[in-house]
């Protein structure tokens, strides 16, 4: 499979810690790859170099052969780089489908910058000529941001008109995803999207990874519950102090002693979330996370 993403070397330092520390990281066209590793381990400042919130000291992103390094969020929005955040980041006054359509907003047209050369009389030509062109345009978007707001059951669709902060937060963390997906990402990166879920919320989201994994989409997942992690990656990036420590197949990854040492060293996987979720696949891991504090 061709490579969409290849990450060279990053390299990204607070003062006189290195968060991340040379790492290197391919992501196939169509492969879902996970990255694990203990609290504090680097992944999130991962994802935050990746997509474009944060630059590298040192290192490269290639996207599809294009050289990303450092870009913009928005520069990067626009080649479907899409994510979500660990915490969940959502305008609390909009309503869901308001939230949704955020998400589309850079394949609008009016978005879209105007010809290098003609930009202005493009502009104004579409701007006299043209004046349906965005209702029409956000006609077809809402209906699509409906599609997508179907992914999640009942959960979302009775509530499109809601403003986000009447939310549960499950809720307001399928409106990310969602928002996410109104971007019709070609990789989307996801940062813990079950934090703070029930097991029945978790379950939800993972049958929701899974169709998109099932439709082709490339997808990088930082999980703690190492349960999902397990049964739906092709491939698990286990990071430690900013390293990568370990790669491969979820088979190989779980029997891997530097893994196993790494949790154990920091004596935790990542809080309540792992034992929330339900056993972790691996007997040795699960013996790991199940004798943390
Ligand atoms: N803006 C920042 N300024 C200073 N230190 C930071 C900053 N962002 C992250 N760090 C530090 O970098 C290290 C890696 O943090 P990061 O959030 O990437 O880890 P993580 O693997 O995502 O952890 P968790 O699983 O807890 O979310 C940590 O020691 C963290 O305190």
């Amino acid at each position: 499979m061709p490579k969409l993403l290849e990450v060279r070397g990053l390299v990204r330092r607070f003062g006189g810690l290195t968060a991340v520390d040379g790492i290197d990281l391919d992501v196939a066209e169509g492969e879902m790859v996970s990255v694990i590793g203990p609290n504090g381990a680097g992944k999130t400042t991962l994802f935050n170099l990746v997509t474009g919130l944060d630059h590298p000291d040192d290192g490269s992103v290639r996207l599809a052969g294009e050289d990303v390094t450092g870009l913009a969020p928005e520069a990067l929005a626009r080649r479907r780089v899409a994510r979500t955040f660990q915490h969940g980041r959502v305008f609390g006054n909009l309503t869901v489908m308001d939230n949704v359509l955020i998400g589309a907003h850079t394949r609008l047209k009016v978005a879209r910058p105007g010809w290098p050369i003609l930009g202005a009389v493009a502009e104004l030509g579409r701007a006299l000529f043209g004046v349906f062109e965005p209702a029409v345009e956000e006609y077809a978007l809402k209906a699509e941001a409906r599609e997508i707001l179907k992914l999640f059951g009942d959960r979302l669709l009775p509530r499109q008109d809601q403003p986000a902060y009447s939310l549960s937060y499950a809720n307001r963390r399928r409106v990310e995803i969602a928002r996410a997906l109104a971007l019709k990402p070609r990789i989307l990166f996801l940062d813990e999207p079950t934090a703070g879920m029930n097991p029945t919320e978790t379950n939800e989201i993972m049958e929701i990874v899974r169709g998109l994994k099932a439709t082709g989409l490339t997808i990088v997942l930082i999980e703690h519950k190492l349960d999902m992690v397990m049964r739906l990656s092709d491939r698990i990036v286990v990071m430690d102090d900013g390293a990568r420590i370990a790669e491969g197949p979820p088979s190989a990854v779980r029997h891997d002693p530097k893994v196993i040492a790494a949790y154990l060293g920091h004596g935790s996987v990542g809080g309540a979330d792992d034992r929330a979720a339900g056993a972790v696949a691996e007997p040795r891991l699960k013996a790991v996370a199940g004798g943390r504090a």
